[in-house]
């Protein structure tokens, strides 16, 4: 009875700005819409941090660091590796998770100052969120916006014995407690890549990467993936191109899992990872209320959803697809609060606009070798109708990578937009290459012109010395 009557208890609340979904993105639109002069709520049904900060980029690179640290000092003559301390490493690992306590995160958000409020949030027609939460239901309304931000959940492709062999995905992988023996990954994008390094150098004795199509990281320029499948060939990671799983049997919840490939022998393992993509997070988010369809939440370059009359309702991070990537999504956020605050204002903030999302994000594999990039591959350029050049560079004859390790295998790439004399996209692969991409990401998002970025002058014995090496290359 006590039950009840809470439950029926409504509490009504108004807030200049509302967010549903406390992930990266949801955080930063309330930093920046109460920076604005607006009150601001925040709605998140699970932890404040989201999925990046629990299962997803937190926990997989914590996982990932000491694997790419062996993999440095394998190569300097002279230091030599003992076993890594899976123990400590998963320990380090939950640290970093803070034990799934998000208290530091929801203490963040009221000192912005923000109301978080824990519970399920839906949009109940304009303006207007219905939050379920563990006492009841809340109606929060809107004075100027809502802004949805409730990110994506992985895709289990529909195999058959798949659903019931309950695979991990990337929750039960970043979160594991113990390393698996035998470990199948299907997928050839970052999470499988990314996973499959980390599970194969922390002790999984036999990791097989079953790849659809023909080639690992299929967005990157080509010989990124080709690069990686030597690696991991090196490090006997198995990966085999063309391979689908038809059929999965696990009799034994938790016990062996054989996965069908077709006239392939069958693969038997004792954990199966699926990382084939993600989805936008629209379940039971109340889209039809306004007139939207479950799935992508289409944005323009302010972030407000197209199609809702009155111009209210705004996404950002990757329920709006643009770019499934963490710091794009908390840049996105970034022009969002700012934008619902100039508008409540009444000013229009015409330069307040997403940019960079067109030139193409950065983004920084963490693999080894590590493969970067920012803005177009040579492909999305000519398809884009841009007249190019293509530049390419080993790194291995730059004295700062070589000095970084014996065989240092690394290569360059830059696309040159020939009109206009400026860089469209750059790659690098190779150890030690992420910290090289914010140059890069300055220099494509700013459209330095060729014989202005001559004149920035690479530290020698450093690996940036490629800078030099191609712009040499290309002729300068
Ligand atoms: C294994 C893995 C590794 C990754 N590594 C990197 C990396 O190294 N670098 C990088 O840039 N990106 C990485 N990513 C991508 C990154 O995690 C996402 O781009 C990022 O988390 C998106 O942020 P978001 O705020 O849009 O959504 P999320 O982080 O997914 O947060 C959304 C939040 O909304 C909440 N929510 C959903 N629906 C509701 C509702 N109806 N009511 C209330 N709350 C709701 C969820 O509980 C969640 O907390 C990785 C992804 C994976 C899977
Ligand atoms: N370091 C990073 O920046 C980082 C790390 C992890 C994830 N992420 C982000 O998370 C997003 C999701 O990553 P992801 O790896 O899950 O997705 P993805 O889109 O990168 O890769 C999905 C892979 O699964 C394959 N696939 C799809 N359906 C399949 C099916 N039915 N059977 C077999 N294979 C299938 C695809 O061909 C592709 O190789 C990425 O877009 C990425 O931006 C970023």
């Amino acid at each position: 009875m006590h039950r009840r009557v809470l439950l029926e208890a409504v509490v009504a609340d108004e807030f200049d700005v509302i967010v549903i979904g406390g992930g990266p993105a949801g955080e930063n639109v309330v930093d920046r819409a109460v920076r604005g002069g607006l009150t601001a709520a925040i709605v998140e049904e699970r932890l404040a941090g989201g999925e990046c900060s629990y299962w997803a980029c937190v926990p997989s690179k914590a996982l990932l660091r000491p694997v790419d640290l062996a993999g440095e000092v394998a190569r300097v003559p002279g230091l030599s590796l003992g076993e890594i301390d899976v123990a400590a490493v998963l320990a380090r690992r939950d640290e970093a998770v803070k034990h799934f306590d998000d208290s530091g995160q929801v203490g963040w958000i009221e000192g912005v100052p923000a109301e978080f409020v824990r519970g399920h949030g839906r949009i109940d027609g304009t303006k207007t969120v219905r939050v379920t939460t563990e006492d009841g239901e809340r109606v929060l309304t809107a004075r100027q916006a809502v802004v949805l931000a409730t990110g994506s959940t992985p895709v289990v492709p529909r195999v058959p014995g798949m659903a019931e062999a309950n695979p991990w995905t990337n929750h039960e992988v970043t979160a594991t407690a113990s390393i698996p023996e035998r470990l199948v990954v299907i997928g050839g994008g970052v999470v499988a890549c990314e996973m499959a390094q980390a599970m194969h150098g922390l002790g999984a004795r036999q990791t097989t990467v079953l790849v659809r199509g023909d080639g690992l990281l299929n967005r990157m320029e080509p010989f990124a993936g080709e690069m990686l499948a030597e690696s991991f060939a090196d490090a006997g990671i198995d990966v085999r191109f063309h391979a689908e799983a038809d059929r999965i049997e696990r009799p034994e919840p938790g016990g062996k899992v054989t996965v069908h490939l077709g006239a392939e022998p069958p693969l038997e393992a004792d954990e199966l990872l699926v990382a084939t993509g993600r989805r936008a997070a629209t379940s039971d988010l109340g889209l039809g209320t306004v007139g939207l369809p479950d799935g992508i939440v289409e944005v323009d370059d302010s972030m407000r959803a197209t199609g809702v009359p009155g111009g209210w309702l705004y996404a950002v991070g990757d329920l709006n697809g643009r770019a499934l990537l963490t710091h794009m999504g908390k840049y996105q956020a970034r022009i969002c609060g700012d934008v619902i605050a100039a508008r409540a204002r009444g000013d229009e903030l015409p330069a307040m606009r997403d940019l960079a999302d067109g030139y193409g994000a950065p983004q920084v594999i963490f693999t080894d070798p590590q493969i970067c990039a920012v803005g177009r591959t040579e492909r999305v350029a000519r398809e884009a109708g841009f007249r190019v050049r293509v530049v390419d560079y080993d790194m291995g004859n730059v004295t700062g990578a070589y000095l970084l390790g014996e065989g240092y295998r690394g290569r360059a790439r830059a696309i040159v937009d020939e009109d206009r004399k400026v860089l469209l996209g750059v790659t690098f692969v190779g150890p030690g290459a992420a910290e090289l991409l914010h140059a890069a990401t300055i220099a494509v998002t700013a459209e330095v012109p060729l014989d202005r970025l001559w004149h920035a002058v690479p530290s020698y014995p450093t690996v940036s010395e490629v800078w030099l090496r191609l712009l040499e290359t290309y002729g300068l």
